[in-house]
């Protein structure tokens, strides 16, 4: 079986002037066709090395990066790079974090999109553009004469929608989205998502979200990949409930969730720090903060997974019996 989007055991090392940092280690994640992924991680954790990495987008002067990234079965990483700016865009599109703040100010609405038609394919028509600029605009519900605009004009959440717009420009089987609402308001934040989960359902987008907020994404995505330290702690398809087997790290992801009880709103937060990225434990990296800890999970390192759904932690190891979905690659 071929997926939209498969990463396979993906690193990335940063090159700094004190040696190499290890910002992503082993990640192994395949999204459908029509499936929503939540990326979820506290700052620092690697999720926009993530979605950089898998965009190609790292500059091999700044960044090591080792395993696979294939997009609709193509192996991103041996792309020429003319091969790769159609990949791009056609295949796989990112929004990126704040990037409501990136579109230039001296162009219209319009002619962001002329740009990016045009860099695809240089002889369409002006009527062509204006006809589909139009109908972007219709789909991210923008009013078309917004393309007459220029981004100082429009409100926050008006410019995210039309970076969604611009994003989803060449029709990309596979969406990243970093953050993309979170400098907006709640009502704000709330439409826009609404709006993504009906394009995505329509178009059978794979969509990657990216966010900090597990309360969030728990209400959008279909799986959650939980990301600490660099690593995939957990992939879970019970996004809501937690009854369900979780990593130690996932449930305090889930109750440091902002939560209305009748009309108090309580935190509670994992307490300590992640660690430092450059001095990690040979075990688990979330040794440090663990409640639950064995005395074997300092030293021993986490077994590596991979398939729809996994946890990796020796505690969870311990307590089940059938392994659901761990292991056994799909096919
Ligand atoms: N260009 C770089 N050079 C060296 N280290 C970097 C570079 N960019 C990021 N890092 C480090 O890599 C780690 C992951 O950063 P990243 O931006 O991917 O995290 P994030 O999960 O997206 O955080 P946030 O929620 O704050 O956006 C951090 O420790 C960061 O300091
Ligand atoms: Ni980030």
């Amino acid at each position: 079986m071929t997926y939209p989007l498969e990463l396979q055991q993906l690193r990335v090392f940063y090159r700094t002037r004190d040696g190499e940092v290890a910002a992503l280690r082993n990640v192994s994640l395949s999204i459908n066709a029509g499936e929503i992924v939540g990326l979820v991680g506290e700052s620092g954790s690697g999720k926009s090395t993530l979605g950089l990495a898998v965009m190609r987008l790292l500059k091999p002067s700044a960044a090591r990066v080792t395993g696979s990234v294939h997009v609709g079965g193509q192996d991103l990483y041996s792309l020429t790079d003319d091969a790769l700016r159609l990949t791009r865009w056609r295949h796989i599109a990112m929004v990126f974090q704040s990037s409501m703040n990136a579109l230039n100010p001296v162009l219209s609405v319009e002619s962001h999109f002329r740009d990016t038609f045009l860099a695809h394919d240089p002889t369409m028509r002006k009527s062509a553009i204006q006809t589909k600029t139009a109908e972007l605009l219709e789909l991210v519900r923008l009013n078309p004469a917004v393309a007459h605009n220029y981004p100082h004009e429009l409100s926050g959440g008006m410019r995210q929608r039309v970076v969604i717009a611009l994003a989803l420009a060449l029709n990309p089987s596979v969406l990243i989205l970093d953050e993309p609402t979170t400098a907006l308001d709640v009502v704000v934040q709330r439409a826009i998502l609404d709006q993504i989960r009906h394009i995505q359902q329509q178009r059978r987008l794979a969509v990657l979200f990216i966010t900090h907020d597990f309360m969030l994404v728990s209400s959008l995505a279909d799986r959650i990949a939980v990301l600490y330290a660099g690593e995939l702690m957990e992939v879970t398809a019970e996004v809501t409930g937690d009854t369900a087997l979780h990593h130690p790290y996932t449930k305090g992801l889930m109750r440091a969730a902002p939560r209305l009880l009748g009309t108090r709103v309580t935190i509670e937060s994992i307490p300590g720090e992640p660690p430092d990225m450059r001095t990690l434990p040979p075990g688990c990296p979330f040794y440090d903060r663990c409640s639950q800890r064995l005395p074997r999970c300092q030293k021993t390192p986490l077994p590596p997974r991979t398939g729809e759904t996994f946890i990796r932690c020796h505690l969870v190891d311990d307590s089940i019996t059938v392994h659901h979905d761990i292991g056994g690659d799909p096919s």
